[in-house]
């Protein structure tokens, strides 16, 4: 199996290659691609831990060579917010970011999975689909918005107001990855009962997590290593479906047929040929029910930029 990060230089990509390295299955290929000149240096660090996981690393202007025969691709190229940004400011940069190394992905990789981090998500994830439309190899099975920090943070946030092992609880979250487009099915998590103002205490720090850590980090970036582990998590569920593992089960945002936008995260299983299927995410309450049906305005004027983009 061979995984590529393209952006593997930055904050998330370096957390997530370690993770990779020492998680990834024996015989597995790790392939490093960012434009900064560190990056074979950040690949033989790695491989100087002791894991049956080969690592590759490339740097300059194209990822060819680390895209070629990749079955997983995670991208998290791009910039970071910084306090008083939005995830839409940073637009301008990242989409064009997005663009390229999709064409790439495009050209070179054409069967792989791939597995967008860079923000805008709402927006980069249509992108990413309507360069892969142009090249004539799109597969709405094969591309993913990576919004498990949503997941891990719900489940972070649940256990810690309730004091439950973290490791029992599940939250799917449905959405995007932004602000109200990010929405915590709290009314889902099993053995538990909050008020309806726990609820919405919850999901406004769910929401807003994001922020939490910008501001904490006073201008010196947003969430790495938390999303390290999260897209760690994700690419290793890639990969046990890729590998034939039964019941892989993920929240992502996917083109899934929703009949709320083109795109929206809910839960999908995952198999050989990326989303097997898409899972319905069941009931929810009327406070969901609410905040879902506010929230569709934005998230489809967020993917209609990213189409209008590319067209
Ligand atoms: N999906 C999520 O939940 C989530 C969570 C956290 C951060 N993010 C996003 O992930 C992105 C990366 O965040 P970070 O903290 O790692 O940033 P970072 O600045 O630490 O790293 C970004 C890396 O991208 C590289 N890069 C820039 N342009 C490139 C290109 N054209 N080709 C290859 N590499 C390129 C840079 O050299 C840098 O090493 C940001 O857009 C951030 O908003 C998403
Ligand atoms: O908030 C950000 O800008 C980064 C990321 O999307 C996050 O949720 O931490």
């Amino acid at each position: 199996m061979k995984v590529a990060v393209l952006g593997a230089a930055g904050g998330i990509g370096q957390a997530l290659a370690l993770l990779l390295k020492t998680q990834l299955p024996a015989g597995s290929t790790l392939s490093l691609y960012d434009i900064a000149p560190v990056t074979p240096g950040v690949a033989v660090d790695l491989s100087h831990i002791p894991t049956a996981v080969d690592v590759k690393g490339f740097a300059g202007e194209d990822p060819t060579p680390a895209l070629e025969g990749a079955d997983v691709v995670l991208i998290s190229a791009g910039v970071a917010r910084k306090p008083g940004m939005d995830r839409s400011d940073l637009f301008n940069i990242n989409a064009g970011i997005v663009r390229n190394l999709v064409e790439k992905c495009a050209t070179t990789c054409p069967k792989a999975l791939i597995g967008i981090i860079t923000n805008p998500v709402n927006t980069t994830v249509a992108i990413a689909a309507e360069v892969l439309k142009k090249a004539g190899v799109y597969d709405k099975n094969r591309l993913f918005g990576v919004t498990t920090l949503d997941v891990i943070r719900s489940e972070t946030f649940v256990a810690e107001a309730k004091g439950l092992n973290v490791a029992d609880v599940k939250v799917p979250v449905i959405g995007g990855h932004s602000g109200v487009t990010i929405l915590p099915l709290l009314s889902q998590v099993e053995g538990v009962n909050f008020t309806e103002a726990e609820v919405a205490a919850l999901t406004t720090r769910i929401q807003n997590a994001g922020t939490e850590v910008v501001e904490a980090k006073a201008g010196g970036g947003s969430a790495t290593l938390s999303m390290g582990q999260a897209a760690c998590r994700f690419g290793l569920s890639l990969v046990r479906g890729l590998q034939g593992e039964a019941n892989v089960v993920e929240c992502a945002y996917v083109d899934g047929g929703s009949e709320h936008a083109e795109f929206f995260a809910q839960p999908v299983v995952l198999g050989k040929n990326g989303v097997e299927e898409v899972l319905a995410y069941g009931e929810v309450s009327a406070f969901e029910a609410n905040a879902r049906d506010a929230m569709l305005d934005t998230l489809q004027a967020d993917i209609q930029l990213g189409i209008d983009f590319v067209k």
